[in-house]
């Protein structure tokens, strides 16, 4: 990426010298901001009075369009005062991802000195007490000290601009250690950290860092100043800690040391409600914040994961390189990384992406205790599953595969695991969504509360003796049983996509729900052969059950599912979501449903009106019940 390498610092601090220096060090174009003034200012400074804002606003602009001009072609070094941050604003306008900014610092009197020794200069060491009044030190720029020798300063600033890393991540946990090395390795210069808790947690940054190769040109800390000082500006840093108020303590520790213009990632399942908050909050601040949705788990944030990224599009080019070079690539070989939309979008598509993943789990529970009742052992199911893949290859059905063949100590492991389903809320939150955006999510809804329920375990061990379920053995087809589960799914993804779909007509983001479905083909736990199939159909239409290709499956597939919910039932075998998934397509695909009862019960309790099938105007009648 090109930048604009700002020298700045009061008169007399050697700028000219150590810009071309710079600039020949670098090779690249140097451009003196002094060549660049007005007649008016020249002549007004020859004659010892000091420049007014007024006098330097049009001859920053002009730089700054310089600076706008050659970026186009290159980098180049640029040589101007720019005491004020006011003034640093306006040099930086429109190209703030672009500009790096090396200061100048010395004493008065060294610098008096030097101005006094200045032949045929146009500034008078008179006005030097007025700059030194005037600036405004730069929080963000790499400092460098005057006493030293021109060669010894240009060396420090290239050693300087060498060192700060580009990308820093915050908190080592399962996925911010995945990420750092998967960053690392596609060689990016970064920065890590983790917090350290005296006698508990000590060096684990370092201790990461020297565990792993590709981490050796990384910048490890454990004190955030540090972090934040050791990356370029604008500083980009992801955030990998835990949803909610860690969050927010962690934003409000990293506030203080940041500038305006740096980039904060949130890259943890966070709410995209808490999202479109802290985005509010943190543009009050002038700092950039994303939403981003990561998904893929520890080994999916190693090898690629798939990336949701939603915040302010202006500036996603300056965080796109990073996530588009770490996420997974689809089968054409394009990242699994996508400007999701502003604002929260990108964690509410992360949180859509999870709902579904519950409904893709709890289906092969339910599928589990279908093929288990029907006489078969874990191995057996596996084997089943492993025949499944052709028709039905996702992420999930292949991990499950894996979970029924591991043994410990020659018994199933999966007998040993407590039937306690845990969640960390996002599978709460997209319930809430579904209904708060009057979406008909009954799957995530019924996978949600599945999983509530697998809690009350006492109360269900004395449930079952209360009410002697039978489960009996029930009796049917393998390939019904794959049927239904079919089927399920894609009454699944349709009422997922509809929410996402929903979500970005109330909240006017422009979604692209084809490529999302494409981001959603690698990388994260709901990939599947599925998913890849809903990218052609999602180009046509949002519901994917107006599709003809969906249509003849759905219509293919639906007696099976009729049998194998019809049989369960009889063996009072849970299935909620299959269930449920039939269900919905016979109440949804039902031209004259039985919500007529229900409004002529509002009407008669309520006087809440209703419309009549005889009056096509949409009339509203109430009756004297
Ligand atoms: N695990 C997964 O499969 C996925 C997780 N996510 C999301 O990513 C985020 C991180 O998840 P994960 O890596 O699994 O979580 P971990 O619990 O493994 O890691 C949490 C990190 O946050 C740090 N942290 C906690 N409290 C503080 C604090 N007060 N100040 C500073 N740092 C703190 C922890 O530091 P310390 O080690 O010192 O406690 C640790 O580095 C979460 O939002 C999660 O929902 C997203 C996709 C998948
Ligand atoms: O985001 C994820 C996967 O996509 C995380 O693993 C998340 O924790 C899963 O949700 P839950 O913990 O509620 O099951």
């Amino acid at each position: 990426m090109n930048s604009v390498i700002y020298i700045t610092g009061v008169s007399g601090s050697g700028k000219s010298t150590i810009g071309k220096l710079l600039s020949e060090n670098l090779k690249i174009p140097f451009f003196d901001g002094d060549d660049f003034h007005p007649q008016s200012n020249i002549d007004k400074m020859k004659s010892g009075l000091p420049l007014n804002d007024k006098d330097r606003q049009g001859w920053l602009l002009k730089l700054n369009d310089v600076a706008k001009a050659q970026l186009q072609k290159s980098s180049c070094v640029i040589v101007c005062s720019a005491l004020k941050q006011a003034y640093r604003e306006i040099l930086k306008k429109d190209i703030e991802y672009h500009v790096k900014w090396v200061h100048l610092t010395g004493g008065f009197n060294l610098i008096f000195k030097r101005l006094n020794e200045r032949e045929h200069h146009f500034m008078s060491s008179d006005l030097l007490q007025s700059q030194f009044d005037t600036l405004e030190p730069p929080k963000d720029a790499i400092q460098v000290d005057v006493s030293l020798k021109p060669s010894e300063i240009v060396k420090n600033i290239v050693e300087q601009m060498e060192e700060k890393s580009e990308f820093g991540l915050f908190g080592l946990g399962v996925m911010g250690k995945s990420l750092s090395r998967n960053l690392a390795q596609k060689g990016f210069r970064i920065s890590i950290f983790n917090r350290e808790v005296k006698g508990k947690e000590e060096h684990v940054a370092i201790d990461f860092k020297n565990k792993h190769k590709e981490l050796e040109n990384a910048h490890a800390f454990s004190n955030i100043e540090k972090f934040v000082n050791s990356l370029q500006t604008p500083r980009k840093i992801m955030l990998m800690v835990n949803a909610g108020k860690i969050t927010d303590m962690v934003i409000e520790d990293l506030l203080p040391y940041l500038s305006a213009g740096d980039v904060l990632i949130d890259g943890g399942n966070s709410n995209y409600i808490k999202t479109k908050e802290r985005y509010d909050y943190l543009k009050s601040k002038g700092i950039h914040f994303f939403g981003v949705g990561v998904s893929g788990g520890e080994e999916g944030a190693l090898k690629g994961p798939s990336i949701m990224p939603g915040g302010d599009k202006n500036t996603y080019n300056l965080v796109k390189p990073y996530l588009e070079s770490i996420a997974a690539k689809d089968v054409n070989n394009l990242p699994c990384c996508t400007y999701i939309g502003e604002e929260g979008s990108g964690h509410f598509v992360k949180m859509v992406h999870n709902g579904i993943e519950y409904v893709e789990m709890q289906l092969l529970a339910e599928v589990f205790t279908i093929l288990k009742t029907m006489g078969n052992n874990p191995d057996e199911i596996a084997d089943i599953l492993e025949s499944w893949k052709p028709k039905a290859q996702s992420y999930l059905l292949s991990i499950t595969i894996d979970i029924l063949r591991k043994k410990d100590r020659n018994e199933w492991l999966i007998h040993k695991i407590v039937d306690k389903a845990g969640n960390k809320g996002t599978g709460n939150w997209t319930t809430i969504a579904t209904a708060q955006l009057g979406v008909p999510g009954t799957l995530i809804a019924s996978a949600l509360f599945a999983r509530y329920t697998s809690f009350y375990k006492d109360e269900r061990i004395q449930a079952s003796k209360h009410f002697e379920i039978t489960s009996l053995p029930v009796n049917l087809e393998i390939k019904d049983v794959l049927n239904a589960y079919q089927f399920a799914r894609i009454i699944n993804h349709f009422q997922g996509i509809r929410l996402v779909s929903e979500a970005g007509k109330a909240y006017n983001w422009q979604l692209n729900l084809s490529e999302i479905a494409r981001i959603w083909t690698n990388g994260c736990i709901i990939k599947s052969d599925l998913m890849a199939e809903l990218i052609p159909v999602l180009k046509e239409d949002d519901n994917i059950l107006k599709h003809q290709v969906i249509i003849n499956q759905v219509k293919l597939l639906k007696p099976s599912i009729n049998k194998v919910v019809a049989k369960c039932m009889l063996s009072e075998l849970a299935i909620p979501c299959l269930s449920d998934a039939v269900n919905f397509l016979n109440n949804y695909a039902n031209s004259r449903s039985s919500a007529n009862i229900i409004q002529a019960q509002r009407d008669y309790f309520g006087a809440h009106t209703y419309q009549r099938t005889d009056d096509a105007t949409g009339k509203f009648y109430h009756t004297n019940w």
